[in-house]
């Protein structure tokens, strides 16, 4: 690979660390931080750099394990409730818990079991086992046994435990340095008034913290401009003291990219491009005696960069096993597609539908951060594979304990906001609650319904024999007599979306045919879709006549961004969609928008919150400010 070539290629992940790993060692990088001794008090977060040994027994002495008296047991032998034992004075005497056991005796019994004399004597209904309520002399730790080994992240626990053993002092490998230096003309710092074009600086904020979670001293240096020799000064100063430089953006093909020629030229470059999405233009390689990584500026790869190839490195260099997260089987929700040749981690949502894991992808890309803000669990598809099937079990590192997922509400189908609505509603009313919906369109949400991947399916399916909704697609699908409830969740008005001001003055669906007209439309199985086709059928027309029919887009909105952007001319959805991108609206139909669900799951402690929430008249008065719905069925049971 030479310094100057622009093209990032990609070496599967496991080759790309076995490269650095080889560049570490010959620019004499350190295998190991330095071992230093500090007081056990500020020991916790640390790693054993040698292994804890006990000096001193705990406890230290045989001791009373509970509040009363220390007796020797052999006196007590043949004591019960008819024949009960008179202890005189000076044959027993009276301790409290952790006291040293006095000398001569062997046992303790509770004060509640003593019945003190008017002489002063303890009486004793019951004979006492020796050893009973004594701890003995190193029944928790006992000197020169081995603690801790070697190589251990200390807990609050451990160092309690060292200290007992008699540790005042702990030999633990000094927390790592890590430096990170964003670089770009448009970062700004966080808080800065910000101009048409600058981004801020969340990078630095998120990695700094991403190190100092993982045990690490993080330190961020000034924002660098896209300047290759002032990047280069700035890396030579920030590895010069740290054990890790993390270099932000410029890891691309683009005219201000520089880091790999940075990295080359200050140092030795050993990859550039790794088979990983997000993530894939990765520089690693080392300056001077400092292993230093390029992190690609888009957040999600940045985030993920530390994942893959800061963290493990850090824990190495404190000696330490890399932290792995628990995982869990789940089924995907629906298919998700994947590029061969790149390992794929796709973030994901995960619910409890019946008595498996559902595991829903999140939006896969690289800027959308809030993918990963939103993730439960997280799904690698390797590079071998193209994808899985919708229902195929896979393997999730979760982000979340499995306890949390519980009441998420798993909605597969068709997309409208009113879910979206739904789920902030429900977050703000228990922050324990989400609301995770995916779209696949209607057809595709009666089908994840039917094979048992999530708890309710949006569905406006139109079934042009009878001009009715949904019902008659459930009873193909599921048969007569299987138990689906149908709960209406809104009618709403169905239209053609038009730039603002309806430029070409299109009045309805029989001027879709206009040579040059620029439709799009919606993907196969949704509502909307079938929708369109009766319209045209009901005219005559055949969906050939339509420019664009066959250009798809997944959702409302993202129809509204494609007439927005100008990147099409009309296409029909809802009107709700029409006023988020300030587009106009030219009414075709009204149409009912319904919640598909299992009967038994009505009255789940998971969906009761979504019923109650349906019938609130704050809610319906939310949801009809959106635009063109109404709530006069809203909670009602069709089916
Ligand atoms: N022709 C090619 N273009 C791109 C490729 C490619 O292989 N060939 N890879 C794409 C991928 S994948 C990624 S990821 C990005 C990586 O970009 P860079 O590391 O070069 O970063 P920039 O282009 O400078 O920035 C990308 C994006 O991130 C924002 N950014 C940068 N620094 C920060 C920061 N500190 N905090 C928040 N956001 C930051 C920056 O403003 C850009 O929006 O390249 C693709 N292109
Ligand atoms: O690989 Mo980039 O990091 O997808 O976004």
């Amino acid at each position: 690979m030479t310094a100057e070539s622009p093209f990032v290629s990609d070496v599967p992940a496991v080759q790309a660390l076995a490269a650095w790993r080889e560049a570490r060692a010959v620019a004499g990088c350190p295998a190991r931080v330095e071992a230093v001794r500090v007081p056990v008090g500020d020991a916790v977060g640390r790693v054993t750099a040698e292994p804890v040994w006990a000096t001193r027994s705990s406890p230290a002495f045989d001791s009373a394990g509970m509040d009363g008296i220390a007796v020797r047991a052999a006196d007590t032998v043949g004591a019960a409730e008819t024949t009960p034992v008179l202890l005189a004075p000076g044959g027993f005497e009276v301790v409290d818990t952790g006291d040293p056991l006095p000398p001569g005796y062997d046992a303790v019994v509770m004060r509640e079991h003593v019945h003190h004399t008017a002489d002063g004597s303890a009486e004793l209904r019951a004979g006492v086992p020796p050893y009973q309520h004594v701890r003995s002399i190193g029944e928790d730790i006992s000197a020169a046994e081995l603690l801790l080994p070697q190589g251990h992240r200390l807990r609050p626990v451990d160092v309690a435990a060292c200290a007992a053993a008699g540790a005042t002092t702990l030999a633990v490998r000094r927390a790592p340095v890590v430096a990170i230096v964003p670089t770009g003309d448009e970062i700004r710092p966080i808080g800065a008034e910000l101009a048409p074009g600058d981004i801020l600086d969340t990078n630095s904020l998120m990695l700094a913290a991403q190190a100092r979670e993982a045990g690490c001293e993080a330190r961020v240096t000034e924002i660098v401009p896209d300047d290759p020799a002032a990047i280069a000064a700035m890396v030579r100063t920030a590895a010069a003291d740290a054990d890790l430089v993390l270099l932000i953006a410029g890891s691309s093909a683009g005219r201000d990219d520089y880091t790999a020629r940075v990295v080359a030229e200050t140092g030795s470059l050993a990859v550039h491009g790794v088979a990983v999405r997000p993530g894939h233009p990765v520089v690693l390689g080392t300056v001077g005696e400092t292993p230093i990584v390029g992190v690609p500026g888009y957040p999600v790869s940045a985030a993920l960069t530390f994942d893959i190839f800061a963290a493990p490195l850090l824990a190495e260099l404190e000696g330490a096993a890399p932290h792995e997260r628990p995982s869990a089987a789940a089924r995907l929700a629906r298919k998700l597609p994947s590029a061969l040749g790149t390992d794929d981690w796709v973030r994901v949502r995960l619910g409890r539908v019946h008595d498996q894991v559902v595991a829903t992808p999140l939006p896969r890309g690289a800027g959308v951060l809030t993918s990963l803000v939103r993730a439960d669990g997280l799904l690698v598809v390797p590079a071998g594979l193209e994808g899985h099937h919708a229902g195929e079990e896979v393997r999730v590192e979760l982000l979340r304990g499995l306890a949390d997922i519980g009441r998420t509400i798993v909605a597969i189908g068709s997309h409208d906001l009113v879910l979206d609505l739904a789920a902030s509603a429900l977050r703000a009313t228990d922050p324990l609650i989400t609301l995770a919906s995916s779209n696949v369109g209607s057809l595709g949400g009666l089908v994840a319904l039917r094979d048992g991947l999530c708890h309710i399916a949006g569905s406006h399916l139109l079934d042009p024999a009878t001009g009715e909704y949904t019902l008659s697609y459930v009873d193909k699908l599921f048969g007569p007599d299987v138990d689906v409830a149908v709960v209406r969740l809104v009618h709403r008005d169905q239209g053609l979306l038009v730039a603002s001001g309806n430029p070409l003055g299109l009045t309805g669906i029989g001027d879709l045919t206009r040579p040059g007209l620029r439709y799009v439309n919606r993907q196969r199985g949704a509502g909307t879709r079938v929708l369109l086709d009766h319209e045209l059928t009901r005219r005559g027309i055949d969906p050939a006549e339509v420019p664009g029919y066959a250009r798809e887009e997944h959702t409302h909105l993202a129809v509204a961004a494609a007439i927005a952007a100008g990147r099409a001319d009309t296409g029909l959805g809802i009107l709700a969609a029409a006023r988020a991108f300030g587009l106009d609206f030219v009414p075709v139909a009204q149409e009912p928008y319904d919640l598909v669900l299992r009967t038994r799951d009505l009255d789940s402690a998971q969906l009761r919150p979504l019923w109650t929430l349906l019938e609130q008249p704050d809610f319906q008065a939310e949801v009809e400010k959106l635009g063109g719905y109404s709530c006069a069925e809203t909670g009602r049971r069709i089916r």
